[in-house]
């Protein structure tokens, strides 16, 4: 079996005495598109800033196909940085900027022009390559960037929000491009965003991280219906997933799982995503709640909805059969579409 692409063993960094990651672990397969997700602040920048060398660990190893980097300079670690301000040379042709990379290295400028070339193409920007940057658009520097990155053919791509500066409609046209890019070279990516649906859309598996730490690693569908965690659980999904005591106002129909101590009080906490949620009218079975306000988003409609407890509740639920505002309704909930969580430590209930 041949060697991961990157691996992190019980990596640790801080800035000044402040511990920004904590014994991290994570290995990327080679070939693999990894994504980072996590809120602001989390350290997700800081793990591809330790990776590429441009901080210091202040524990643990990394190793990049196999070779132990921990103390290697960045120039030597080959790996290819793209950052989410593009950072490109403002006085050097696009064709200039790709084969930078090349050119620091000792690379015939010949040889480097037709790399740059090829790179260029691949990423659909060799119409660019005479103009500046100041004369691209963003979606144009983006792929200038990520030519930049590709012409060095690099162990390992690490991509710091690429895509956040750009329009929601080019972001969804770079994400999907992103992904075809990565089929066409094989290459292992490491992508780092806070955007759950650019991490659902374009990851292999996802690593959640929170506070420095690793909350879970899975495939987006793992991260989805099985989530490790409370954080995780209303990290991904929008709205965030319903969080109710397992002992709370809305009993789920059917059976809990096996074992669980769901009517014992504090013990476990009872997570359900708004499409879980039913709703009735004033005269049906269920929980009864109070529409707080309605959003429509297109043909959905999500109804922000108070528990006489005055817990927080949200269905979503089809815009044309919205409830109105200030309307008494009843929700139901089923067990299958409930996840069960540990009350204090926010840890998945495992039968
Ligand atoms: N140069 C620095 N000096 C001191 N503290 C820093 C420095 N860079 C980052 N930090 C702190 O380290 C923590 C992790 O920062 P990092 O940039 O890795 O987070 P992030 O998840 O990438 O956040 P964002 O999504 O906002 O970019 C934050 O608390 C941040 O304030």
């Amino acid at each position: 079996m041949s060697e991961p692409g990157l691996v992190l063993d019980g990596v640790s960094a801080a800035y000044r005495s402040a511990t920004v990651l904590h014994e991290v672990d994570l290995t990327v397969r080679r070939g693999e598109l990894l994504v980072v997700l996590g809120p602001s602040g989390a350290g997700k920048s800081t793990v591809l800033r330790v990776v590429a060398g441009l901080e210091p660990v202040t524990g643990g190893r990394i190793r990049i196909a196999g070779r132990d980097v921990t103390g290697d300079r960045p120039g030597r670690r080959n790996v290819s940085m793209v950052f989410q301000s593009y950072a490109l040379f403002p006085h050097l042709s696009v064709a200039e900027n790709i084969a930078f990379g090349l050119e620091v290295r000792d690379t015939p400028r010949a040889v480097a022009r037709e790399r740059a070339r090829v790179a260029a193409e691949s990423v659909g920007c060799a119409a660019l390559l005479d103009r500046r940057p100041g004369q691209l658009s963003g979606g144009e520097r983006q792929r200038v960037a990520l030519a930049r990155a590709l012409v060095r053919e690099p162990d390992v791509f690490l991509l710091d929000e690429p895509l956040s500066n750009l329009d929601l409609a080019l972001r969804v046209e770079m994400r999907a491009e992103l992904r075809a890019l990565h089929d066409r070279v094989g290459a292992t990516m490491v992508h780092v965003t806070h955007d759950q649906t650019e991490a659902l859309v374009l990851a292999d598996r996802i690593a959640v991280l929170r506070d420095g730490r690793i909350e879970q690693v899975g495939t987006p569908d793992e991260i989805w219906r099985t989530p490790a965690s409370t954080f995780v659980a209303r990290f991904v999904g929008s709205p965030a997933m319903n969080l109710l005591p397992a002992d709370g106002p809305v009993r789920p129909a059917g059976s809990p799982p096996p074992g669980a101590p769901v009517t014992e009080s504090g013990r476990l906490d009872l997570g359900f995503r708004p499409e879980a949620v039913t709703l009735g009218g004033a005269d049906a079975a269920g929980t009864p709640a109070t529409v707080e306000r309605v959003d429509v988003v297109g043909e959905d409609a999500y109804a922000y909805l108070r528990l006489a407890g005055g817990e927080p509740v949200v269905a979503r639920v089809p815009a044309a059969r919205r409830p109105d505002r200030g309307a008494a309704v009843r929700l139901t909930v089923r067990w299958a579409d409930v996840h069960v969580f540990h009350a204090g430590s926010g840890r998945r209930y495992a039968p």
